[in-house]
Formats: structure tokens, sequence, C-alpha cells
């Protein structure tokens, strides 16, 4: 489960969010809108240890990983998050296996996770493959696929379809829902009105607690 309370993020004298609170547990995906400029990015950048907020705690599991320890953030990172880039984030002169295989630290299941995960985001046999040769849908196919072999508890996934046709943007979406329905706590930064209906509640950045989609158990503390 992961909860923010009274969150509230500054850049010198502009304040870009106070006061924000939402609960989100396993199974349960948010969408987080907001216009341009608003800060969904540095919204999801705090839960992902990128970017410190200016005030208010996140707590994970019931502890507060805003105060974690360097080592404690380096276990948190990779261990329990997932992130889905809009701009990939790839090693672009390294294969797609050795993209994979650098997120899933258990060797002994390496090389079935990421054969699974390829073959569910539809890039069966391109393993050999550089990134730099790949179609933008593809690279982010091989991102989801990544953030798949990895399995993490906690995916956080900024504009993961911005740059996608509609059915690359189906597969990133699609998948994501499934990871959610498989039990992983998913908050996807968009502006697409399509994703924002396939979660289960809406999460506007500037408001102080999320808007129900449909029956989900996310509220605001
Ligand atoms: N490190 C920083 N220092 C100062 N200002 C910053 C910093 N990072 C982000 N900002 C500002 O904070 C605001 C929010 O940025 P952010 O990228 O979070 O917005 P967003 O809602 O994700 O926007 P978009 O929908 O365009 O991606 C922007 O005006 C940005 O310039």
């Amino acid at each position: 489960m992961l909860e923010v309370r009274n969150l509230s993020k500054s850049f010198g004298r502009r304040t870009l969010w106070s006061g924000l609170n939402l609960t989100i547990n396993g199974g349960e995906m948010l969408a987080v809108t907001g216009p341009s400029g608003a800060g969904k990015s540095t919204f999801l950048n705090c839960i992902g240890l990128l970017e410190s907020p200016t005030s208010g705690q996140i707590l994970y599991e019931g502890g507060d990983i805003t105060r974690f320890s360097r080592r404690a953030r380096c276990r948190f990172r990779r261990d329990v998050l997932g992130y889905l880039f809009q701009s990939y984030a790839l090693i672009e002169s390294a294969t797609v296996a050795d993209n994979l295989e650098i997120a899933v630290r258990n060797r002994r299941d390496r090389g079935s996770r990421c054969r699974e995960a390829l073959e569910r985001v539809g890039l069966t046999g391109r393993e050999k493959e550089k990134i730099h040769h790949l179609s933008g849908g593809e690279q982010q196919r091989v991102a989801l696929a990544r953030v798949l072999a990895k399995r993490p508890a906690l995916i956080l996934a900024d504009e993961p379809t911005g740059a996608l046709d509609k059915d690359n943007a189906a597969v990133v979406i699609d998948t994501l829902r499934e990871m959610s329905d498989a039990g992983c706590v998913v908050i996807v930064a968009t502006h697409s009105d399509y994703i924002c209906g396939r979660c289960d509640a809406i999460f506007t950045v500037g408001s102080t607690e999320p808007e129900q989609v449909a029956q989900s158990g996310i509220k605001g503390i």
C-alpha cells in the first residue's frame, strides 16, 4: 500500500502543489492528470525518489520512503520500483536482451523471465537487436518488457504512451492493467481520457484528493 500524506512541492517561491493526500492499494491503478506544467512528473519523481517533496510523507507498506537512508533508497529502487518513461530510458547502444537482463537480479530465472516478457509485448526473437535500430513503439515495448521482467510491486509510468501509435499504446496500457490486476500498485501520469478510463481512480494534480472512476479502494485520507 502507498500512502501520500499532506505532500507539498515548491521550486523556490513557486508552489507546484500542496496538501496532496491519497491511498492506493496493490491491485489498483491510478491516473495522475492535470494541465501541462501542473507537476505530474514531479509528483511521480517524488514517489520514485528522484526528487524530494518540500513537506509531507510518502509511506510504502507503512515506512516513510522520503526518510530512507541512501542504502534503503537504492534497495527500494532495485527491489520495489518499476519506472516507465515517455522517453523509454533504455541503453541505446546495447541489445534488447542486455536492457532486460539488467533489471532481473535473480540469475536463475533471468532468461525465462526476459523471454516471457518479450513474448508478452510481441518482441520474441528480437533479443540480439540493438535498441537504436528499433522504432519508438518497439523501444517502449522493450521498456515495458523490462518492467515486466523485473516484476516490481510499484510501477510509475510517466506519459508512457505519449509518443506511441494506437496499437503500441494499447499494448502498454493493457499490460499495465494486467500488472495492476495481478496485485501491483500502478500510477500513470497522463493527458489521455482513454487511459484515465482504464484506471480505478483519477488524481488531478492541484486537487487534494483522488476522484473515483469505478468501484475501488483508492481514497483520499
Ligand atoms: N528541478 C526543477 N527546478 C525548477 N523548476 C522545475 C524543476 N523541475 C520541474 N520544474 C518545473 O515544475 C513545473 C512542473 O513540471 P512537471 O514536469 O512536473 O509538469 P507536468 O505536469 O508533468 O507537465 P507535462 O504535462 O508538460 O509533462 C514546470 O513548470 C517545470 O518547469
